[in-house]
């Protein structure tokens, strides 16, 4: 397979690279903060900021792809994920985190082509061997295979095709970089990453986070979610602050799975595939396959604790990212 997509992963690197040094440098001032949806949903000049930046520095190499930004979005632009090779990005994953100075906040570049085109079936070579197969549109599947079931016909009804093509992750106060190919496996700073190999819900932790909606109804879902799972009797909650840092945890094998109903594409992206890449599952939070624009994901080390997460969350569906696309579903 020729490798089309390298030079704009290499960049993405190098840009999450700088966009961390220009937050880490923020940091040490004094911040303003501004309010989106909610009161507790924050944005500071820095995200638009560090969004222009990057932004700027693929246009400039790469003029003909489009974006998604969380500030761009919020700005009025479009959310929309076409067959065009597509950059989606958040340029501070932890804004709450970062305007308290907690010390987790990561810079998350998803790149995705070809939404709705399942490519032919052939073997990747290298760690992280996958097939890809045929899912519905918008839909993004993963293997419920560790690394050590990659290869072989045998994992292939597992495998399915992932509409991210690569993500990047810089978790910029630890100065982790995480990365992932689609094919190629998931790494932090070089390192390969393997999801955990504990198939007991008992013996894990989970990651979840409590959003920015306030509204009580949604407030008491979540809080039954949390019941029914701390209660199985898991090990323990956590909770990063950041999305994209919650599911490079499950990648890394130090929480077995995070869930969470409410966030967004440009949370998701670049991490969805860093989980899958390494050994993770992903998947709705009724079971169902993930959807990069539902606003619902269980990332897990396996199908099996996905599947009795799944069976412990109050469900609910806020509007789809792409609800505003032309043609989109209502
Ligand atoms: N008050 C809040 N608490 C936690 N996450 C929030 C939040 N407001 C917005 N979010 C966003 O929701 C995601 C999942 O919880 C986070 O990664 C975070 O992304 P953000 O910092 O890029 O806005
Ligand atoms: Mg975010
Ligand atoms: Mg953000």
């Amino acid at each position: 397979m020729t490798d089309l997509w390298q030079d704009a992963m290499d960049h993405a690197v190098s840009a999450a690279r700088g966009a961390g040094q220009v937050v880490r440098e923020a940091l040490l001032e004094d911040r303003m903060v501004m309010v989106k949806s909610s009161s507790v949903d924050l944005v500071t000049q820095t995200d638009q900021k560090v969004e222009q930046l990057i932004i700027q520095s693929v246009k400039e190499k790469f003029p003909t792809h489009r974006f998604i930004g969380e500030e761009s979005v919020a700005a009025g632009e479009p959310c929309v994920l076409s067959d065009e090779p597509t950059w989606i990005i958040d340029p501070i994953d932890g804004t709450t985190n970062f305007v308290h100075r907690f010390p987790f906040v990561a810079v998350s570049i998803g790149f995705s082509v070809n939404k709705q085109r399942a490519e032919p079936a052939g073997r990747a070579s290298g760690p992280g061997q996958q097939r890809a197969g045929p899912a519905g549109p918008g839909q993004q599947l993963s293997r419920a295979s560790g690394p050590s079931q990659r290869a072989g016909p045998a994992a292939e009804p597992l495998l399915a095709f992932l509409q991210v093509e690569f993500g990047v992750v810089y978790s910029c106060l630890e100065d982790k970089m995480f990365t992932a190919r689609r094919g190629r496996g998931s790494f932090c700073n070089g390192d390969p990453l393997q999801v955990s190999e504990q198939k007991a819900i008992q013996q894990s932790i989970i990651a979840t986070e409590f959003g920015s909606d306030r509204d009580p109804e949604v407030v008491d879902k979540i809080f039954s979610s949390l019941r029914n799972i701390l209660c199985i009797p898991v090990h323990g909650i956590r909770s990063a602050g950041t999305a994209a840092i919650n599911m490079c945890l499950v990648a890394s094998g130090c929480v077995e799975a995070y869930y969470e109903i409410g966030m967004h594409v440009w949370d998701l992206a670049a991490a969805s595939l860093i989980v899958s890449e390494a050994g993770g599952v992903l998947m709705d939070v009724e079971g169902g396959p993930f959807d990069l624009m539902s606003r619902r994901v269980i990332a897990a080390n396996n199908r099996t604790i996905a599947e009795r997460i799944s069976g412990e969350i109050q469900a609910y569906a806020p509007a789809r990212d792409d609800a505003a696309a032309p043609g989109a579903d209502p």
